[in-house]
């Protein structure tokens, strides 16, 4: 059997998209199948190659028990590339909403369900606005890489992060060359988390990298940004009482995003999707 694919990218965070609008090309798949699947696709020697995988299904067509409650047409539904499924993908949100335009299927302005609510994004040319919500801050935790450790804020971002800021990100300097999940504390995160590593770049500019569940450091994490940018904007005094939106520019291995908090406590993130193949695939 074969069955369409396309593959894109926001700041180097790569997915497989897999339109699946009726739910009749991968429905019938048992989870188990779905996430063999899912790996086979997202291999990078084997498959297509990928940090994850974005099924664009009709909310009403999928079948699984996780089935968001919404009224929203599109269901983006994300699979990290080891097969395990996740709530939220940032940069997952502007190359859907990229894909749903290009196919004709939204306009400059969407919203769609995940599995952590209803998005809204808003397209200015190739950048795409993601209205990723509130965030959650809950408190700190501790993070460590060969016997170095750090102080971590913990943000939901829909998704769980810990967000360390360290004094440097070079892969020879202690938090190394993230081949390895850092170690966290799982009373914390008892299903995992994604941690970033920042360090200052400027007033109100960052730098990052990330190790994320279910796939290993990555070019970019979109939520991963957002982590940091509150994490950082709270050590400056900006997360409580804020009297104007606070953007930072939050730079990531594979280009730049820009996050903003905003008076009303949402958190907007800017950057590009970018499509880069369409195709058939038979795995
Ligand atoms: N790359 C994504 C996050 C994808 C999900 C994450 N690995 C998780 O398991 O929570 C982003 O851009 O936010």
């Amino acid at each position: 059997m074969t069955y369409p694919y396309v593959k894109g990218h926001g700041t180097e965070n790569d997915f497989v998209l897999l339109p699946d609008l009726d739910g009749s090309v991968h429905g019938m798949l048992s989870d188990g199948a779905m996430a063999d699947r899912v790996r086979a696709l997202c291999d990078r020697r084997a498959g297509i190659g990928a940090d994850g995988i974005l099924r664009v299904i009709r909310t009403a067509a999928y079948a699984g028990e996780d089935r968001p409650v919404s009224d929203a047409e599109w269901f983006m539904d994300y699979r990290n590339a080891d097969g395990t499924v996740a709530e939220m993908c940032g940069n997952g949100t502007r190359v859907f909403a990229e894909y749903l335009r290009t196919a004709g299927l939204a306009g400059d302005v969407v919203t769609f369900a995940t599995r952590a609510g209803d998005k809204t994004l808003r397209a200015s040319g190739d950048v795409w606005t993601a209205d990723l919500g509130s965030p959650k801050l809950l408190g700190s935790t501790q993070v460590s890489v060969a016997h170095h450790f750090w102080s971590a804020c913990n943000v939901d971002m829909g998704n769980p992060h810990a967000a360390a800021e360290v004094e440097s990100i070079d892969p020879h300097g202690p938090v190394g060359d993230l081949y390895e999940s850092p170690i966290f504390d799982e009373a914390v995160y008892p299903h995992g988390v994604n941690v970033e590593f920042f360090v200052r770049v400027a007033d109100r500019h960052v730098a990052m990298r990330v190790f994320e569940r279910g796939a290993g450091e990555t070019r970019s994490c979109g939520t991963g940004a957002c982590a940091v940018m509150v994490a950082a904007a709270e050590a400056d005094g900006l997360g409580v009482a804020r009297d104007a939106d606070v953007t930072y520019r939050v730079d990531v291995p594979g280009g730049t995003l820009h996050v903003t908090w905003t008076t009303d406590d949402r958190i907007l993130l800017t950057g590009p999707a970018v499509l880069v193949a369409e195709g058939t695939t038979t795995l």
